[in-house]
């Protein structure tokens, strides 16, 4: 199956303008080495567990962005979303992480305790940086990537990963219930953006900053397969 089969605007022309402006530094992002490795199961068990804890510090930072989204709520609407993705992160993304290091023999204390690294301080307070700076928009094109490239990356990896020891990463993603978190969060930012900016979006004066902080949240998240596939902090 190739590229532009598996794509999907998860309900927001936004979002698919926001990629599209993007251009190879989406590619980089959704078809990093450490993306294929899990799809043909050549990753090496300690990257992905280094990973792993690293995404745990990230996933604690991204709760406080969406915490950021409760702040920002311009509508009951936003509001409601904002707050239950915190939820949804802190109580059951979080255990997830913790279990699948638990077998590795990594304790939630020392998850809570690792060092950061570099790659992952520049991202999270990046996103943070823009909420505290901008509005509940800004904070949109900046947690984008991240929410609906890995919906992208689970389709892509679905329809043609091999065997391999991260098919339930992989069917987690795929999954329908994930599929659906990434169509609501399009919607969100679909109504986000009519609000803020009406019915012509890119030809306001906020479009051009909006798809450059799109596009450097993307570059950091290849950053952050880099940093994963470098296997220590
Ligand atoms: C570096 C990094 N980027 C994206 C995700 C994906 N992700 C973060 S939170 C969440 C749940 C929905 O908001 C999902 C899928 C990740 N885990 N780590």
């Amino acid at each position: 199956m190739n590229m532009i089969s598996v794509r999907t605007d998860f309900s927001s022309p936004i979002f698919a303008a926001w990629r599209d402006a993007a251009g190879d530094d989406w590619t980089a992002y959704i078809d990093h080495e450490f993306v294929r490795s899990l799809g043909d199961g050549s990753l090496p068990r300690a990257s992905f567990i280094h990973y792993l804890v690293q995404d745990y510090v990230y996933l604690r930072h991204f709760a406080r962005a969406w915490a950021l989204a409760v702040v920002k709520a311009n509508s009951r609407e936003e509001m409601r979303i904002a707050a239950a993705t915190v939820d949804a992160l802190v109580n059951h993304e979080l255990p997830l992480h913790v279990g699948i290091c638990a077998e590795a023999g990594i304790s939630e204390d020392e998850l809570f305790e690792a060092e950061e690294a570099p790659e992952n301080l520049a991202y999270t307070r990046f996103v943070l940086d823009a909420g505290h700076s901008g509005d509940f928009l800004d904070l949109m094109a900046v947690l984008a990537p991240c929410v609906m490239g890995y919906g992208e990356i689970g389709t892509r990896l679905a329809a043609t990963a091999a065997d391999t020891p991260y098919r339930q990463w992989i069917d987690t993603y795929a999954g329908q219930k994930y599929q659906d978190v990434c169509h609501k969060v399009g919607r969100l930012i679909e109504q986000a953006a009519r609000d803020r900016l009406g019915s012509s979006p890119q030809e306001t004066e906020r479009w051009r900053h909006l798809c450059k902080q799109f596009r450097t949240a993307t570059k950091l998240e290849a950053a952050f397969w880099q940093m994963g596939l470098r296997g220590h902090a």
